[in-house]
């Protein structure tokens, strides 16, 4: 192939080619360098890449670029993780804006006379911002798969794999798990009164308020069906968790939301269970859901708008507020 043809061929390709000699100075580029840097082959022949480009300086490009001179080897620099090293640019407007081509580079070195290094650069700009869409594409999709559609708190997958998560930290841990299970008093009522729609909107409110009512960043009041909601607290034992789970309830009743159906009070009100253990090896995550659940229906069933937390020596319920309960 003659010198003609190859410099022909090194102009079509769709890559950027750089030429170095062992001193680091450029001896040819392509065209496809020239557009998308702006410089002429002319512009910078005979001069240093890094005076060419000052923002090489210590970056990975001129170790790479030293590499190949001293030890014969090759490197890749890939866009994700050395940012878009040279000022290449795709369009004007781009330029101006300095957002610059995301760019992967090819460091060689060559066993030539003249020609230590051959440096390729790709333009990844495509992929990199599909990617990078791709990526967000799928952080909406989690997100969407573990909020309740309705209420836009946790939903019973994300509470599910809370619970088994929070439940072996805590066995590991040797820590104390409270669960609390709040359930809207009523709320068939509510909904046979008012509508279904009305029904959803009260949800919403009572779900964002408990969200609201939370101080620690961490918990996360899920929604676990219908009308009840449930909330763990890690390192948490039975007094605080009764104290939150009171604040909980005062809460909701304190939104005064109408509910002249129910047969507990003229507002809407919640009824709640809780629960806490330092589980045992042996135990399962799911034992914390039947306990947190008898205590909720002691609750309803002595009268609701109350907290009842379980008892696990004499596996019964037993009123929050009562004194038993300030013992953590
Ligand atoms: N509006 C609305 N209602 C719902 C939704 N999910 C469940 N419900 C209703 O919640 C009501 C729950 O009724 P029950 O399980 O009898 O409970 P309750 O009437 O609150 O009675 P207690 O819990 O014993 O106080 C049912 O009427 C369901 O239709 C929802 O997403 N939107």
């Amino acid at each position: 192939m003659d010198d003609l043809l190859s410099a022909q061929l090194i102009d079509r390709l769709q890559t950027g080619v750089i030429l170095l000699d062992r001193q680091g100075r450029i001896l040819s580029w392509n065209a496809w360098m020239v557009k998308y840097s702006g410089l002429t082959l002319n512009d910078v022949v005979t001069r240093h890449l890094g005076e060419v480009f000052p923002e090489t300086a210590q970056t990975r490009l001129q170790d790479g670029i030293e590499q190949a001179v001293r030890f014969k080897l090759s490197s890749m620099l890939a866009p994700g993780l050395n940012g878009a090293i040279l000022p290449l640019y795709q369009q004007a407007m781009d330029r101006r804006l300095d957002q610059r081509m995301q760019q992967l580079i090819y460091v060689t070195p060559l066993h030539h006379e003249q020609c230590a290094v051959l440096i390729q650069v790709q333009d990844m700009t495509a992929t990199v911002r599909r990617e990078r869409r791709l990526r967000d594409q799928s952080s909406q999709l989690m997100a969407t798969t573990y909020r309740d559609a309705l209420t836009g708190v946790g939903n019973r997958r994300r509470f599910d794999q809370d619970l088994v998560n929070a439940f072996r930290d805590a066995q590991k841990k040797q820590q104390s798990l409270a669960l609390i299970m709040i359930d809207v008093d009523h709320f068939k009522a509510y909904n046979d009164h008012f509508g279904h729609l009305k029904g959803d909107e009260c949800l919403i409110r009572v779900a964002t308020a408990l969200q609201d009512t939370l101080r620690h960043t961490g918990d996360r009041i899920s929604r676990y069906g219908g009308e009840e909601f449930v909330l763990l607290l890690a390192d948490a034992g039975r007094a605080t968790a009764c104290t939150i789970a009171e604040r909980l309830r005062r809460w909701i009743e304190e939104l005064q939301l109408p509910h002249p159906t129910s047969h507990s009070g003229e507002v809407v009100t919640v009824s709640i269970g809780v629960t806490a253990m330092i589980p045992t090896h042996e135990q399962l995550a799911y034992s914390l859901l039947g306990q947190a659940d008898l205590a909720l229906y002691r609750a309803k069933d002595e009268g609701r708008n109350r907290c009842f937390y379980y008892d696990a020596e004499n596996s019964d319920a037993l009123p929050c507020c009562s004194d038993g309960a300030g013992d953590d």
